[in-house]
C-alpha cells in the first residue's frame, strides 16, 4: 500500500518514465504533493484485491449486475417535506465531527488528508468496526455476519452422525473399519455435515430445489462448490466421500465394465488356480486403464501421500482403484499407476505433473466427472494456475462436479470465482478464517537480553523450554514424552541454516528443502502424522529430563521440522503441539496455516513467535488480540 504521498510520487514518477526528481529528494512544488496526495488516498481507499488479502464474504455469491442489479435507495430523508423546517443541519454525524475537528485543530490546515483519516475512522466506529492498522489485509473484520453464522450452527446442529447422509453403506462401513479408525462414536465434523449432503446433492433449501429442478430439465449439467474451512477439520474427507459415492453408482451403471468382468470370471472359472495378471495385461486391460473418474489435485507431493493414503483407506472396503502421482515416485511407478492393465478409478496428483502427462496424452482426462482442486488458494495462485487450469479446461467437457477447496480465501481467489464461476455453491464453516482459542500464541522478544537478535539462539531455547514442559499427564513412570515441533520461517532457503543450526545444539532437526535426504524428511514427517504418542525412556536423561551440560548438550525427547508454511500446507500434523514462528509471518493467510499445523482436529495448540528487531509487534499483536476474541484474521 502506498501509505505517503513521497512513495506514491516516487511510483507515479517512475511510470510516466521520469526518473530524477523524486529520487533526487529535492522538495516537491505543493501542487504536485497535493496531486500526489489524492491518488495516495484515492488508492488507498480502493482496496485493491490482493492475494494477500483474505475476502470476508466467502459464503456469499457475487451481487447480481445489469438489470438484475437491485436500485440502490436514494440518500433522502424520508416523507416530502422532511428537507424543511430543520434546526440542524442535514450534514451526517460522522461528517459534522469532521468538520468540528477541521475549525479547531491546526493538523487540518497542514494536512487535510487528516480530516480523511478522521471520517474513516469514524465510518469504521460507526460501523462498529475495530480499526486494524497494521496487516493491511486486517480491514474487514468479520468473515461471516453474526446472522448467517447462527444459520449454519443451526444448520451443523442438525446432524449427528454419518447415518444422515445418503452415502453407500460400504463407505460408512469403510469409515467405521478404516478411515476414522481406532475412533469411538465417531460424528462427522461441521464441514462434513455442511458439505456432503450438498455434494451429494441431499441439501433441499429452496435454492438447490431450483438447481435439481434445473438439473431434471437438463439445464445444468455441471455443479461448482467451494469449501471453506478451518485448518484441520476434515475437509479431505468432506470431498473424498462423495466422490467415492458417485464414483461407485457410475461404475454400477457402465455396461462396458459389466461385460468386462464377465469375461473376467469366464477366464478364471477357464484357468483355474492360474493368475489372471498374464491375460488381462496382453488380451483385454481393464476399461478403466488411465481414464480416471476422479481426479483430485494437490500442491505437494507430501500432500499427494496424504490424500492417496486416506483414499486407500476406503477402497480397502468399497473397492476402487485410487493411485498417487508425484515427482518422488520415479518414472516406471508413475506409468503403472496410470496405465495399469488393472485399471485406476481416481488420481490423486500434483498440477505440474499430471498437466505434463495430460500434453502428451490427453486421453487421461477425457473421463473425468469429479475434478478436487485441494488447497485452491495456491493452486490457483500464479506458481500453480496455468497448470491447474489446463487440467480443468481439458476435464470440463465430460465434468459433473468441480470441488474448490481450502481454509484461506483470500480476495483475489473469492474474486476471480466471481467472474468465472458466478453460480458456484459456497459452503463455509462459522468460524472460518479464525485460529481457534484452543491454539494460544506467546512471544518472545528477541532484541532483548539473553538473546540481542540471535534468533537461532532463541529458537533453540524456546525448544528446550518446551522440551521441558511435561504437563502430560497419561505418560508413564519412567518414560518422558516426545514432542513434535514445527519451525516456520518465511524464506525456503532459511530453513537449512536453521536447521543445521538447531542439530549442532543437540537438537534432532530436519529442514524441509530439496537438499535434505528424501528419506529422512519423509520419517520425520511420518512422526509428525501419526496420532498415537511418542514415549522415551527416561533413563536417556540426566537430572530433570534433560541434558544441557555444555559439552554433551542433547535433547532426546523432541523432534523438530523447520520449514516453509508452503511446504506444509495440507499435511495433517497430527501429532504437533507447538510450532515456533521463526519469523513474523507477512500476511493473515501464513498466520492461520503455520498455526493451523498444531491444534488439529480439536486438539490443544500452543504457537510461539519469535519477534526480532526489525519486525512488526503491531501485527503480532492484533493477531493475539483476534485470536483472544475468536475473530476472524481478516
Ligand atoms: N469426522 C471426523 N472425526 C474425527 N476425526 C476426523 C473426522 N474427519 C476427519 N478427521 C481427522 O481430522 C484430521 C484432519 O483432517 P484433514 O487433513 O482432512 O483436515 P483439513 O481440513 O484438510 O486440514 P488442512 O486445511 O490443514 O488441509 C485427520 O487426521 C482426519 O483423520
Amino acid at each position: 500500500m502506498w501509505k505517503t504521498a513521497r512513495d506514491s510520487v516516487c511510483l507515479i514518477c517512475r511510470s510516466a518514465g521520469a526518473p530524477g526528481w523524486a529520487s533526487s529528494g529535492t522538495s516537491l512544488p505543493w501542487v504536485n504533493q497535493q496531486s500526489a496526495r489524492t491518488f495516495a488516498t484515492r488508492r488507498e481507499r480502493r482496496a485493491t484485491p490482493s492475494r494477500m488479502i483474505l475476502s470476508d464474504r466467502v459464503d456469499r455469491p457475487p451481487p447480481p449486475r445489469g438489470n438484475d442489479a437491485p436500485k440502490k435507495p436514494r440518500n433522502k430523508p424520508a416523507g416530502p417535506f422532511s428537507g424543511m423546517n430543520r434546526t440542524v443541519a442535514n450534514i451526517p454525524a460522522a461528517r459534522r465531527v469532521i468538520a468540528r475537528t477541521r475549525d479547531l485543530t491546526p493538523t487540518s490546515v497542514t494536512s487535510p488528508a487528516a480530516g480523511d483519516k478522521e471520517r474513516d475512522k469514524e465510518r469504521e466506529k460507526k460501523k462498529g468496526k475495530r480499526t486494524f492498522k497494521a496487516m493491511n489485509m486486517q480491514r474487514s473484520l468479520t468473515t461471516i455476519g453474526y446472522g448467517l453464522r447462527t444459520v449454519l450452527k443451526e444448520k451443523i446442529a442438525q446432524v449427528e452422525s454419518f447415518d444422515q447422509f445418503e452415502l453407500l453403506p460400504s463407505i460408512k462401513e469403510a469409515l467405521a473399519k478404516d478411515a476414522l479408525k481406532g475412533m469411538v462414536d465417531i460424528k462427522p465434523t461441521p464441514v462434513q455435515k455442511l458439505a456432503i449432503p450438498a455434494l451429494l446433492g441431499q441439501r433441499m433449501g429452496p435454492k438447490m430445489r431450483r438447481r435439481a429442478k434445473a438439473e431434471e430439465e437438463g439445464e445444468v449439467k455441471r455443479k461448482e462448490f467451494l469449501l471453506a474451512a478451518e485448518t484441520g477439520s476434515g475437509k479431505t474427507l468432506a470431498y473424498l466421500l462423495p466422490a467415492i459415492d458417485a464414483l461407485k453408482k457410475a461404475e454400477a451403471e457402465d455396461t462396458a465394465l459389466h461385460s468386462y468382468l464377465e469375461r473376467l470370471e469366464k477366464e478364471k472359472e477357464i484357468r483355474g488356480d492360474q493368475p489372471l495378471a498374464e491375460w488381462i495385461e496382453k488380451f483385454e486391460p481393464n476399461p478403466n486403464t488411465a481414464r480416471p473418474r476422479v481426479v483430485v489435485l494437490v500442491p505437494t507431493a507430501e500432500l499427494v501421500d496424504q490424500v492417496t493414503r486416506v483414499a486407500k483407506s476406503i477402497s480397502h472396503v468399497v473397492k476402487f482403484k485410487a493411485r498417487p502421482l508425484s515427482a518422488n515416485l520415479d518414472p516406471l511407478k508413475i506409468r503403472n499407476n496410470l496405465y495399469s492393465p488393472m485399471g485406476v478409478d481416481m488420481i490423486i496428483a500434483t498440477p505440474h505433473l499430471l498437466a505434463s502427462i495430460a500434453e502428451s496424452d490427453p486421453y487421461i482426462l477425457s473421463r473425468v466427472s469429479h475434478l478436487v482442486i485441494d488447497e485452491a488458494d495456491s493452486l490457483l495462485d500464479r506458481s500453480f494456475a496455468p497448470e491447474t487450469t489446463a487440467i480443468v479446461d481439458r476435464a470440463m467437457p465430460t465434468l459433473r462436479q468441480l470441488v474448490l477447496c481450502s481454509a484461506t480465501i483470500p480476495k483475489r481467489l473469492d474474486n476471480y470465482l466471481a467472474e468465472g464461476f458466478p453460480d458456484i455453491t459456497r459452503i463455509t464453516t462459522p468460524n472460518l478464517h479464525a485460529i481457534p482459542r484452543r491454539v494460544q500464541l506467546g512471544v518472545i522478544d528477541v532484541s532483548r537480553d539473553p538473546y540481542r537478535n540471535n534468533k537461532n539462539l532463541a529458537c533453540a531455547d524456546a525448544i528446550y523450554s518446551i522440551a521441558k514442559d511435561s504437563s502430560r499427564h497419561d505418560v508413564a513412570p519412567g518414560e518422558v514424552d516426545v514432542k513434535r515441533i514445527m519451525v516456520f520461517v518465511n524464506e525456503r532457503e532459511t530453513t537449512k541454516e536453521v536447521a543445521d543450526y538447531l542439530i549442532s545444539k543437540g537438537i534432532d532437526a530436519v529442514a524441509l528443502h530439496r537438499d535434505s535426504p528424501e528419506l529422512r524428511q519423509s520419517e520425520m514427517l511420518a512422526t509428525f502424522t501419526t496420532s498415537e504418542p511418542m514415549r522415551v525412556a527416561k533413563a536417556l536423561f540426566e537430572g530433570d529430563g534433560h541434558d544441557n551440560t555444555p559439552t554433551r548438550r542433547r535433547l532426546p525427547n523432541t523432534k523438530v521440522i523447520v520449514a516453509t508454511d508452503l511446504a506444509s500446507r495440507g499435511i495433517d500434523t497430527l501429532a504437533v503441539r507447538h510450532v515456533v514462528l521463526y519469523d513474523v509471518p507477512h500476511t493473515s493467510i501464513d498466520f492461520i496455516h503455520r498455526l493451523g499445523r498444531a491444534g488439529r482436529m480439536g486438539r490443544r495448540g500452543r504457537g510461539v513467535v519469535l519477534l526480532g528487531r526489525g519486525d512488526r509487534r503491531d501485527i503480532v499483536a492484533e493477531v493475539k488480540e483476534s485470536m483472544f476474541m475468536g475473530q476472524a484474521l481478516v
